[in-house]
């Protein structure tokens, strides 16, 4: 049969892959700093730092509300929290470290799922 045109991927689907990925790095064990929004009263300085908070349970809100119309928007906002991490915490702190370990964690599994 003649193959008919690739399907473009519509956006539910797209999403759907979204939805997976957030459950993945709900579930592994480094990801207990990034689980829910930092709590600006107890931590000094976070607020002025950091201009954009952003975490795991936030982002799935926003799934579950519709309110990313694409992968690209998921994927920015998962960057935010990795990036906030990196720029708030050393290194070699245990935090740091964790979000090392969950950035490397994620572009291996975004790569693996989206870049089909
Ligand atoms: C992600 C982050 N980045 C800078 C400072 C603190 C934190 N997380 C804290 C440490 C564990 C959970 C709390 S939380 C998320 O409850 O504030």
């Amino acid at each position: 049969l003649v193959s008919c045109a690739k399907r473009a991927k519509t956006p539910n689907s797209e999403l759907a892959v979204c939805r997976v990925l957030l459950a993945e790095l709900e579930a592994h064990q480094d990801a207990w700093p990034f689980l829910s929004p930092v709590k600006l009263k107890s931590v000094p300085g976070y607020r002025k730092v950091i201009k954009k908070p952003m975490d795991f349970f936030t982002i799935k809100e926003k799934l579950i509300n519709n309110m990313y119309l694409n992968q690209e928007n998921f994927i920015i906002d998962v960057n935010l929290v990795f990036d906030n991490c990196q720029k708030f915490n050393e290194d070699d702190s245990e935090i740091g470290q964790a979000g090392h370990r969950m950035k490397r964690f994620f572009d291996k599994r975004w790569t693996e799922l989206l870049r089909k």
